[in-house]
């Protein structure tokens, strides 16, 4: 049987102010897909992903990510979601004042790992997963910009999460970095953890086809094309 690990019924989703910017969204991801949302600029994108990482409010509608009800689910409860989620965004938002270690141990740390050598083996992991291991000891500022989202992607993966949001991942990238880090997401999403990424680059999407959503008009197409297609 296909598995959701996203799940959107019937929701009506409300910027802070709220103005409405998608009505009656319905979508759903299995395990291990890997999933292109698309949409010109306001479409809402990023709205739908903030539902996702519950940094909207859902009022109106049913939604789960990763089994957890985004309905029902209280305030005290939203760092526990997003342990089970891997966030990476176009800003590579690692600390500049720590290493790549200490940036991967202070998540850690900070969603309840405490057993040193625990936390360093998962550290050596994640670094694996994404080709950096050698790259430990540097500070982000001796690493490339993909190398930079390289390290994010390993934060993100810190978790063992069932999923990953990436909003305009490669937004700051040249064409070939770009694809590595495709490259990475996908084998990623092969391993199981299901990719929901927001991009504005249709030659990434050419370039690795996959199954697009879209954002338009205040609607969410499950199964869409890219414009011209
Ligand atoms: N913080 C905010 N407060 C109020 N309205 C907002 C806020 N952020 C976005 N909006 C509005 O919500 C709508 C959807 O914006 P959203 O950022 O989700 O679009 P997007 O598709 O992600 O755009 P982009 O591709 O530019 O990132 C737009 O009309 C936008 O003006």
């Amino acid at each position: 049987m296909e598995q959701n690990v996203i799940k959107i019924e019937n929701a009506d989703i409300f910027q802070y102010n709220k103005h409405l910017v998608l009505t009656d969204v319905s979508l759903h991801i299995n395990k291990g897909e890997f999933v292109y949302l698309i949409g010109e600029t306001g479409s809402g994108k990023s709205s739908l992903l903030k539902i996702l990482y519950a940094d909207l409010e859902l009022t109106n509608g049913d939604a789960w990510i990763g089994g957890v009800n985004l309905r029902t689910l209280k305030k005290k409860d939203v760092p526990y979601l997003r342990r089970k989620l891997g966030i990476v965004f176009q800003d590579f938002q690692l600390l500049t004042d720590r290493t790549i270690e200490e940036n991967l141990l202070f998540v850690l740390r900070a969603t309840g790992w405490t057993d040193k050598k625990i936390m360093s083996a998962r550290i050596d992991e994640v670094l694996q997963n994404v080709g950096l291991v050698h790259k430990r000891h540097k500070w982000p500022h001796e690493i490339s910009g993909g190398e930079q989202q390289r390290v994010v992607i390993a934060r993100a993966l810190l978790n063992h999460p069932e999923v990953i949001l990436a909003d305009e991942p490669t937004g700051n990238l040249d064409p070939k970095t770009s694809s590595e880090i495709l490259n990475l997401l996908k084998s990623i999403s092969k391993l199981g953890t299901a990719v929901l990424m927001a991009t504005h680059d249709y030659r990434i999407i050419e370039r690795f086809p996959s199954r697009i959503v879209k954002c338009e008009n205040g609607k969410v197409y499950e199964n869409a094309t890219v414009p011209g297609n």
